[in-house]
């Protein structure tokens, strides 16, 4: 039946209508406000399956949110963590979460513990202070060695919360954070975030896991400062930092004592020398001096007071990790659980060095052998930028307690870092196949 259009339908004038038409309007009127009911009943129920849908949709976003945004969670992913953590040794393995397990140090102990037989699950946010292609050739390197690095942050409690109760960690080798000391001028905040708030929330998240997990980290010879006592001793006072990183640093020292105090959770903290090495950081002198060297370009070498030469306790990479090994194997148990104090708990600090400092424009005519080629020098006063003139390890409290014994000198360790630049890079900064 064909509707008749509005002529029809509504007349021009009123007067004129006839009855039977009169009728046949009425009947069309109702059968039109049915057809505008149920079209308005369809056009309801399209709604209602809208907003159904609508909401179901966003529920599947949030409960994937993990996997969407955050990088992480699934059942694959919890897989992957479980098998990275599980100990291959026979008995008294450890599981070990490593946070910052894609940058220098964390890599190196990560590989260390994985070859000797301890579970590990890696943690890194891959942020960009250096090239971050660097952090993912370390990370393919612990893949291949059967560990799993989670893409996260120290400051995601959620994160944090998830791996604990995953895993069982029997320890925490916190070596995430904001490094450098001249770039504390830059961002000042990337240090608080990641060396105190970043600290607090591992801290926060570990006095509370059942079990507690022993809590090895890095803190730093930065801390310091200016003291004027050669070597420095942990006993020496560390209250005239000269860098806001030497300050964040002395912070996590005095904040990890608080969560030992009043949780029962053994902390470790390691104040490491100037590391260097192979996979070393690239913000470091040793390293962009090698860069600068090869690529032909002037280095800066900074000079103290009275012309006097800069001096660090270079320590190597492979002498760090024994003595975060050792750390690790000599921490004891947390003795709380679930947030409560059940029993003292160790608290101590170590010095990790080399006890043989050497200067800078040593360290520069050591590259310059090694790498054949002669540096442009370019020599002026040292900046007020954080830096200190010298520092000096006394390690007797790590030698008495774990054997630390650092073996290897700059020139040694400077020549294993430079086979491994030029393998990485090639002669001109490029990277060789
Ligand atoms: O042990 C630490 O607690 C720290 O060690 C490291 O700091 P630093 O000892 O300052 O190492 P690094 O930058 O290699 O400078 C070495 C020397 O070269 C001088 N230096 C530096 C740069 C430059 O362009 N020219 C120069 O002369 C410079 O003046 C200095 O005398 C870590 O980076 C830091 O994260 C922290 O772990």
């Amino acid at each position: 039946m064909r509707l008749k259009d509005d002529q029809d339908l509504f007349p021009a004038t009123l007067g004129k209508v006839k009855i039977e038409r009169t009728s046949s309007m009425l009947n069309r009127q109702f059968y039109r406000c049915f057809a505008s009911t149920s079209t308005m009943f369809l056009w309801a129920l399209f709604l209602i399956a809208l907003t159904a849908s609508y909401i179901s949709i966003q529920s599947l976003v949030l409960s994937s949110k993990n996997i969407l945004t955050d990088k992480w969670g699934g059942i694959k992913w919890e897989k992957q963590v479980r098998n990275s953590a599980s100990i291959q040794k026979q008995r008294g393995g450890f599981s070990v979460l490593v946070t910052g397990s894609a940058g220098f140090v964390g890599s190196h102990v990560s590989l260390a513990l994985k070859k000797r037989g301890d579970g590990v699950v890696g943690l890194d946010n891959f942020n960009n202070y250096y090239d971050p292609s660097l952090k993912r050739a370390r990370q393919s390197l612990l893949n291949k060695n059967g560990i799993f690095v989670v893409d996260g942050d120290i400051n995601d409690d959620r994160l944090l919360s998830k791996l604990v109760d995953i895993v069982a960690f029997s320890h925490v080798m916190h070596l995430a954070a904001q490094a450098g000391v001249r770039y504390a001028m830059e961002n000042p905040s990337s240090y608080v975030h990641s060396n105190i708030a970043g600290l607090v929330t591992l801290l926060e998240v570990c006095k509370s896991a059942n079990p507690q997990p022993s809590i090895v980290w890095a803190s730093s010879s930065s801390v310091y400062g200016l003291n004027e006592n050669v070597p420095f001793s942990e006993s020496d006072r560390t209250d005239k930092p000269a860098s806001l990183y030497a300050a964040t640093k002395k912070a996590g020292e005095e904040i990890t004592h608080t969560y030992n105090h009043i949780y029962g959770l053994s902390i470790t903290g390691l104040r490491f020398f100037t590391v260097y090495g192979p996979w070393g950081r690239p913000d470091m002198a040793y390293f962009s001096f090698t860069r600068n060297i090869l690529q032909g370009k002037p280095i800066t070498v900074y000079r103290g007071k009275n012309r006097v030469d800069l001096a660090r306790d270079f320590t190597y990479i492979d002498d760090i990790v024994k003595g975060c090994l050792g750390s690790l194997d000599t921490s004891g148990k947390s003795t709380g659980s679930g947030g409560k104090k059940r029993g003292p708990a160790l608290y101590r600090i170590f010095n990790l060095g080399n006890t043989s400092p050497v200067t800078v424009p040593t360290l520069v005519s050591i590259l310059e052998r090694h790498l054949k080629v002669k540096a442009k020098k370019n020599i002026i006063e040292m900046p007020g930028n954080g830096d200190v003139p010298f520092t000096h390890a006394n390690i007797s409290l790590a030698t008495s307690d774990f054997g630390y014994k650092p073996t290897t000198d700059l020139q040694t360790g400077l020549k294993k870092f430079v086979k491994w630049y030029l393998s990485y890079y090639g002669y001109n900064g490029r990277i060789v196949d």
